[in-house]
C-alpha cells in the first residue's frame, strides 16, 4: 500500500537529509507507528507519501502509484485515498459535527442523499451518536479529535495518515481515540501513526519503525516506544 525504495529527501535549506535512503513496505490493512526523537523525519514521511514533498532520490509508491510518474492534476485524486488526523484537529470553528464531517463529501461533490445516510453513520463509529449538532468549542479534545477522525475516514480512504493524534489529549481520553483508530484499522484501512507517545505505542503491541536523523533503526512487528526520549 505504501512503498518506498531507498527514499532520501534533502530540504533546500537543511544539509542532513531529513529521511536517508529510507525503504518501508507497508502492506494493506496495517497498523504503524512511526516513532522517533523530534526531528527524526516522521512528518517528512507522512508529507512524501501525500505527495506534499517530493524525494531527492528513491521511489515512492501509494496505492499501487509510482508517486514521480504521477501528474499533478492526479494528486487530488491521490489525496482523496488517504484520510489525514492531526494534533490539532483542525476542525472549522463555525461548523458543528456533522457539517464539518459532511463538508468532507461536499467538496467532493457527492449527493446530498448519500451525505445525510453515511455522516451519522461515521458519526456514530468514533463514538459521537447524539452530538451531530454540537459546535467544537462545546466539546472536549478528545471529542474534537473524534469529529477530525470521522471527517478524514467518511469518504473511507485506503489509507489514513495521523501525525501525533494525541499530542493535545490526556492519556485516559487518547485510549478512546485509539480504540477508534483500531476500529477504522480493522475495516481494512491501512493505518501510519507518527507519535512520541509511549504508553499508546506500548499498550497496542503493533509494528514500530523507529526513525533517527532520518535512517530507520528499527522495524518491529508487534513493537514498543523503546527508549525515553
Ligand atoms: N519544510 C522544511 N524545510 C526545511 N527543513 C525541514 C522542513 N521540514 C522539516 N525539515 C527538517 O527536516 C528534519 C526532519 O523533520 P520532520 O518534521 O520530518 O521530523 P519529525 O520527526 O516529524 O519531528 P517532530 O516529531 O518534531 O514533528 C528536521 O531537521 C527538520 O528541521
Amino acid at each position: 500500500m505504501i512503498h518506498f525504495d531507498n527514499v532520501t529527501k534533502v530540504y533546500t535549506t537543511q544539509k542532513r537529509p531529513a529521511l536517508d535512503s529510507v525503504s518501508i513496505d507497508v502492506d494493506k490493512g496495517e497498523f504503524v507507528f512511526l516513532v522517533g526523537p523530534s526531528g527524526s523525519g516522521k512528518s517528512t514521511f507522512l508529507r512524501l507519501v501525500l505527495k506534499e514533498e517530493k524525494p531527492s532520490k528513491g521511489r515512492v509508491h501509494v496505492a499501487g502509484k509510482d508517486l514521480a510518474r504521477l501528474s499533478n492534476w492526479k494528486v487530488p485524486h491521490l489525496r482523496r485515498r488517504i484520510g489525514c488526523v492531526f494534533q490539532d484537529f483542525r476542525l472549522l470553528p463555525n461548523k458543528n459535527v456533522f457539517e464539518n464531517v459532511a463538508f468532507a463529501l461536499e467538496v467532493i461533490g457527492k449527493p446530498r442523499r448519500f451525505i445525510r445516510k453515511v455522516v451519522p453513520e461515521v458519526v456514530e463509529l468514533v463514538g459521537l451518536e447524539g452530538k451531530a449538532d454540537r459546535m467544537p468549542e462545546e466539546l472536549s479534545g478528545g471529542e474534537q479529535q473524534r469529529v477530525a477522525i470521522a471527517r478524514a475516514f467518511v469518504n473511507r480512504p485506503q489509507i489514513l495518515l495521523a501525525d501525533e493524534p494525541t499530542g493535545n489529549i490526556d492519556p485516559a481520553t487518547s485510549i478512546g481515540i485509539m480504540k477508534v483508530l483500531d476500529r477504522i484499522n480493522r475495516t481494512g484501512t491501512t493505518v501510519v501513526m507518527a507519535t512520541h507517545d509511549a504508553a499508546i505505542v506500548d499498550s497496542m503491541r503493533k509494528r514500530v519503525i523507529e526513525l533517527e536523523e532520518g535512517v530507520v533503526v528499527r522495524d518491529q512487528t508487534r513493537g514498543v516506544y523503546g527508549q525515553a526520549y
